[in-house]
């Protein structure tokens, strides 16, 4: 029997940026958490503590503050392509870099001023190996409700079963989306923009039989209207709303008053494909 060393990869996590750039007067402002992980060759220093092929993590925070200086900062996909590419070619032990950005907005409130954006964090996440390049873009935190057009009945019984159907409810949830793209180059933002606006038309425009038919639909307008995407994952937490009881008070609640709910949540997840998409790197599974 022996004990062998398995998969591995190590990296800087977290690496916080904002870049200001400053044209003339108005300004523009890009603010950033990246994490670098890099694969390869990396046995010595586990099995021997030889770090001959170990660049620090230091090295790699560094290298972010120092890109986004030298080559700007276009879009999270831009530059995670950027710094997965450069490790991956300067350092020979390396083989794989995966590169994951949240982008954080801010909503322009005057030349130099900006109010941050709450309502949804964007994330790249940049896959260099051996097999090729993979680049994932998506969205989280994005908290969407229907005060109406959500219904849930039909579903099987059993003797622990208390829910009662209902053809008219609140849904609500917080969009947890990534999604593929077929190839290494794109309209970055626009292609954002241009998924982010079909997910919350989906949510807004489907009559819900269930979270998860509006998951279907919502994965299905991404794939209809953004052709350069190749499949979309999306995890979707029921939000639910529990009709408050007012009866102890003599009060009707004709779908008025709720209780918001937080623990439990059902989850909902899925992934919406095309049938010739081009198959995933591995990470995508993950
Ligand atoms: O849209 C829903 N899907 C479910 O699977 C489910 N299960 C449940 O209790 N409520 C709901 N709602």
């Amino acid at each position: 029997m022996a004990i062998v060393l398995g998969s591995n990869r190590y990296g800087k996590a977290e690496v916080r940026l904002v870049r200001v750039t400053r044209p003339g007067d108005t300004h523009g402002l890009v603010d950033l958490n990246v994490s670098i992980a890099l694969s390869g060759d990396l046995a010595a220093t586990h099995l021997t503590g030889d770090n001959a092929g170990v660049l620090p993590t230091d090295t790699m925070k560094n290298t972010v503050y120092a890109f986004a200086r030298e080559h700007g900062v276009t879009s999270p996909e831009a530059f995670g392509l950027l710094l997965a590419r450069h490790f991956v070619t300067t350092q020979e032990q390396v083989t794989g870099a995966r590169i994951s950005i949240e982008s954080y907005g801010w909503e322009r409130l005057g030349p130099h001023s900006f109010r941050r954006a709450g309502d949804y964090v964007r994330t790249a996440r940049i896959f260099v190996t051996p097999d090729g390049t993979q680049v994932v873009s998506g969205l989280e935190n994005l908290v969407l409700l229907n005060s109406t057009a959500s219904e849930f009945r039909g579903f099987p019984r059993d003797k622990y079963t208390t829910l009662a159907e209902t053809t008219e409810r609140i849904l609500a949830t917080e969009v947890d989306a990534r999604w593929r793209h077929r190839g290494d180059s794109a309209d970055w933002d626009e292609s954002f923009e241009g998924a982010k606006d079909a997910l919350v038309n989906a949510f807004v425009n489907t009559y819900s039989a269930s979270l998860q038919q509006t998951l279907f639909s919502m994965g299905t307008r991404v794939l209809d209207s953004r052709t350069e995407l190749a499949e979309i994952r999306l995890a979707l937490p029921n939000k639910h709303h529990y009709l408050a009881d007012l009866s102890p008070f003599d009060l009707e609640n004709p779908g008025e008053v709720y209780i918001a709910g937080d623990r439990p949540y059902g989850l909902i997840e899925g992934t919406v494909t095309r049938d010739d998409a081009p198959p995933a790197s591995s990470e995508w599974y993950l």
